[in-house]
């Protein structure tokens, strides 16, 4: 019996399928692997914290179980995936959604901080995906992989290094895409813009107090949204999606300051409008 239906997706959607989330014990990855249980998949949740994991799979049933690793590790991100397969005997979704960075102006980024980041969200994004392919997708002749990435994608100060790694695997995403179409997998990346997790609290104090000003939205996205866009790529569309990136941002995309920009709005907070020339001249 299926603990929690899903909001806006059919009973069954996902049926029978094997997914594995990284990252999936805490913030979005936790979101994701809940709407892809309601949905009716099995999840692997991996990460290097075990206790993190298991209090996770604890609160999602037992659909949810755990692999412990470090995907920047070849040993680990092998046999993260080789559980998957003992376990299920199929892995027919990867969420890549592992990752991160910290936030530093870009001309104060050391060196080993821009590998730091390199490594995980370019290297471990990587090395799953391709363990993935091998292992069980192109034997299986189907699969589906989701990259998480990062949205403003003109460049997010405080966060360049980030920038430019995700940039590397939104280019990646199209790249398998095209390589992998003949062995039926499908790869789509989501630019997930500023969401409401836990891990906004490590940030400093004026970004943490500002971020959702800075949507167009004017709040922060909530990951049961980014949950329901995970679900809906391991859905059939997803298939003809492969290769897209798919941004979810509040419209983030679109402005690079907040909003409205102070500069140009009326003594109410409101941006103004044009006035329309009269019906005559028109
Ligand atoms: C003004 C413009 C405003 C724009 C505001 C936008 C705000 C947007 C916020 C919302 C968007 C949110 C996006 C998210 O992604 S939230 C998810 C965040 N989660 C994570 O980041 C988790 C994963 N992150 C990490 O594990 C680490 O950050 C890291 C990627 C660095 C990997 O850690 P690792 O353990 O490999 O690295 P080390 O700690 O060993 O460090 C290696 C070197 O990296 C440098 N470093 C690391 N941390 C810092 C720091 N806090 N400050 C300065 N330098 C740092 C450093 O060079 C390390 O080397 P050394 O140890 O030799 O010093
Ligand atoms: N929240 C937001 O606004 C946005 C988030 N994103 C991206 O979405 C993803 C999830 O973010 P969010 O949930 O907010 O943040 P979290 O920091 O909560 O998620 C990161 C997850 O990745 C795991 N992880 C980190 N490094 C490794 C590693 N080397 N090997 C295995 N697992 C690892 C962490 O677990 P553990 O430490 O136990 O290993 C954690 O569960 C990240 O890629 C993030 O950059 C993108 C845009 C915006």
């Amino acid at each position: 019996m299926r603990a929690v239906s899903s909001e806006i997706f059919a009973p069954g959607l996902l049926d029978g399928q094997a997914a594995l989330v990284t990252g999936g014990g805490t913030g979005l990855g936790r979101a994701a692997a809940a709407e892809l249980i309601a949905c009716g998949a099995q999840v692997v949740l991996a990460g290097r914290r075990a206790e993190v994991l298991e209090a996770t799979a604890a609160r999602l049933g037992p659909a949810a179980t755990t692999a412990t690793g470090d995907i920047r590790v070849d040993d680990d991100a092998e046999r993260i995936v080789a559980t998957v397969l003992e376990r299920h005997g199929r892995l027919d979704l990867l969420v890549n959604n592992a990752g991160g960075q910290y936030f530093v102006p870009a001309e104060a980024i050391a060196t080993r901080g821009w590998q730091a980041v390199m490594r995980l969200n370019v290297g471990g994004t990587t090395r799953m995906a391709e363990l993935a392919v091998e292992r069980a997708m192109r034997p299986a002749g189907r699969g589906t992989i989701v990259n998480v990435t990062l949205s403003p994608h003109h460049g997010l100060a405080g966060m360049t290094h980030s920038s430019a790694a995700r940039a590397a695997v939104e280019s990646l995403t199209r790249a398998w895409a095209e390589r992998w179409a003949g062995d039926g997998i499908a790869v789509i990346a989501v630019a997930a813009g500023h969401f409401q997790t836990d891990a906004l609290d490590k940030y400093p104090a004026p970004v943490r107090e500002s971020v959702a000003r800075m949507v167009p939205l004017q709040r922060l996205g909530q990951p049961r949204e980014h949950a329901w866009l995970v679900a809906l790529l391991a859905s059939e569309l997803g298939r003809s999606l492969s290769g897209s990136v798919v941004t979810l941002d509040g419209a983030r995309d679109n402005w690079c300051g907040p909003w409205p920009p102070p500069a140009i709005t009326d003594d109410g907070g409101d941006v103004p409008v044009e006035e329309r020339r009269p019906a005559a001249t028109r």
